[in-house]
C-alpha cells in the first residue's frame, strides 16, 4: 500500500513536471490564430500581425526568453457551413479550434511556455483543450469584460466567442447540444479550476450559470471594493491553496477601459486600469505556473485611428511581457556589479 502510494507520487511529480515550468521558463512559443468566425466583426483576423507590429518579439527577447515565433497557422475556409440553432459557422469555428488545440499540445509538449495571438476568444476552447492534453490539472483565469459562458440556447448573439467557457466545462455538457464541428472533443475542465476577472457585462443565462455552478469571479466592482491586491490573492487561493499546477491565462484585450483598449469588437465601459492589468500578469508570473495564455480580440480594424490600434495592440504587448516576467522594479540581468570609473580608466589605459 505504502510503495504504491509513493509509486502514484512519483509518476504525479513527473506529470507535473513536464508542466510545471522548470525546464521551458527561458522558451517561449508564439502562435498566431487569424480567425474571426466566432463573432461576425471583421478584423480580428488582424490581430496577431498588430500584435506583432507592436514589437512583441523584441520586447520578449529582451527578457532573456529564446523566442520560437511559430508564426500563423492557418485555417480552412468551410462553404458548406450553415448555422446551428442561432450559431454560425459552427463547423468553421470548430475545425480552427481543433488545429490549434493541436499546435497547442505540441508546443507546449517540447517545453514552451505558449503566447496564443488571437483572433476572437472562441480560440481559447481549441487552446485550453491542447494545453489540457499535456497538463490535465490545468487551472484557468479568464480575464475579461465578459464571462463568455453563454450554451447555444441562453446565447442572445449566437456567437461562440460568447461561449467558450460553457464548451470547456463538465459540469454544463448535459446543457449543451451538440453542436456540428466539435465532436473532436469533450469537456474536461471543473468549474472550481476556473476564476474569472474584470466581469462587468454577464448576459441572464450566464449569471444563472455562474451561481448555480458556484464560480468563483470578481467584477469589476469586486475590484472596486476589494483592490486588485486583495482579488488576486484570493484568485491564487482559490486555484493553488491545495496544489501548484500549471495556469492557462485567458486574457480578453476589452477586460480593460475603453480608454485604454478602442480597437476590440465588444468594448464595455468602466474596464481595467493599466495598473490593475499589469497587476494581475505580474502576480501570475510571480507564481512561476504560467504555461500557456491568450490574448485576444485586438481588433485593427475597429480602431477610429492608428493611435488607437496602436495603442490596443501595445497595451496587449504589455500584459504579455508582464505576464513573462518583464517588471516595473526593472532587473540586473547585465550588471555583476556596479561599474566603477577607476576600472574603467585601467581597462582604458591597457
Ligand atoms: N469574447 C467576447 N468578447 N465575448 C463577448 C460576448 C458578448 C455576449 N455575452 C454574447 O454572448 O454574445
Ligand atoms: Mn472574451
Ligand atoms: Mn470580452
Amino acid at each position: 500500500m505504502a510503495l504504491r502510494g509513493s509509486l502514484l507520487r512519483f509518476f504525479r511529480t513527473q506529470l507535473n513536471n513536464a508542466c510545471l515550468n522548470q525546464n521551458r521558463a527561458h522558451s517561449v512559443a508564439i502562435l498566431g490564430a487569424p480567425f474571426s468566425k466566432g463573432q461576425k466583426r471583421r478584423g480580428v483576423e488582424h490581430g496577431p500581425k498588430a500584435i506583432r507590429d507592436a514589437g512583441l518579439v523584441d520586447r520578449l527577447s529582451n527578457l532573456d526568453y529564446s523566442v520560437h515565433d511559430f508564426g500563423d497557422l492557418s485555417f480552412p475556409r468551410l462553404d458548406k457551413d450553415e448555422h446551428f440553432m442561432q450559431v454560425p459557422f459552427p463547423r468553421t469555428v470548430g475545425r480552427a479550434n481543433q488545429l490549434l488545440s493541436t499546435a497547442v499540445n505540441s508546443a507546449v509538449g517540447a517545453g514552451h511556455t505558449c503566447v496564443m495571438l488571437g483572433g476572437d476568444h472562441s480560440l481559447a476552447i481549441g487552446s485550453v483543450e491542447g494545453h489540457s492534453q499535456q497538463c490535465p490539472d490545468l487551472c484557468l483565469i479568464w480575464v475579461d469584460a465578459h464571462a463568455d459562458i453563454n450554451t447555444p440556447l441562453t446565447s442572445p448573439s449566437g456567437n461562440l466567442h460568447g461561449q467558450s467557457v460553457a464548451f470547456l466545462l463538465k459540469e454544463l455538457q448535459d446543457k449543451m447540444p451538440k453542436v456540428p464541428g466539435f465532436s473532436w472533443m469533450k469537456p474536461f475542465l471543473s468549474s472550481s479550476d476556473l476564476v474569472y476577472i474584470g466581469l462587468r457585462d454577464v448576459d441572464p443565462g450566464e449569471h444563472y450559470i455562474l451561481k448555480d455552478l458556484g464560480i468563483q469571479y470578481f467584477t469589476m466592482r469586486d475590484i472596486d471594493r476589494m483592490g486588485i491586491q486583495r482579488v488576486m490573492e484570493v484568485t491564487l487561493d482559490h486555484l493553488l491553496a491545495r496544489k501548484q499546477r500549471p495556469i492557462h491565462l485567458s486574457f480578453d484585450i476589452d477586460s480593460f477601459d475603453p480608454s485604454l483598449a478602442p480597437a476590440t469588437g465588444t468594448p464595455v465601459n468602466g474596464g481595467l486600469t493599466y495598473r490593475e492589468g499589469i497587476y494581475i500578469a505580474e502576480e501570475i508570473h510571480n507564481t512561476g505556473l504560467l504555461s500557456v495564455m491568450d490574448l485576444v480580440e485586438v481588433n485593427p480594424v475597429l480602431g477610429a485611428s492608428s493611435e488607437a490600434v496602436e495603442a490596443t495592440a501595445g497595451l496587449a504587448v504589455d500584459v504579455i511581457a508582464s505576464s513573462l516576467g518583464q517588471s516595473r522594479e526593472g532587473a540586473n540581468m547585465a550588471f555583476q556589479e556596479t561599474p566603477s570609473p577607476k576600472q574603467d580608466t585601467e581597462q582604458l589605459r591597457l
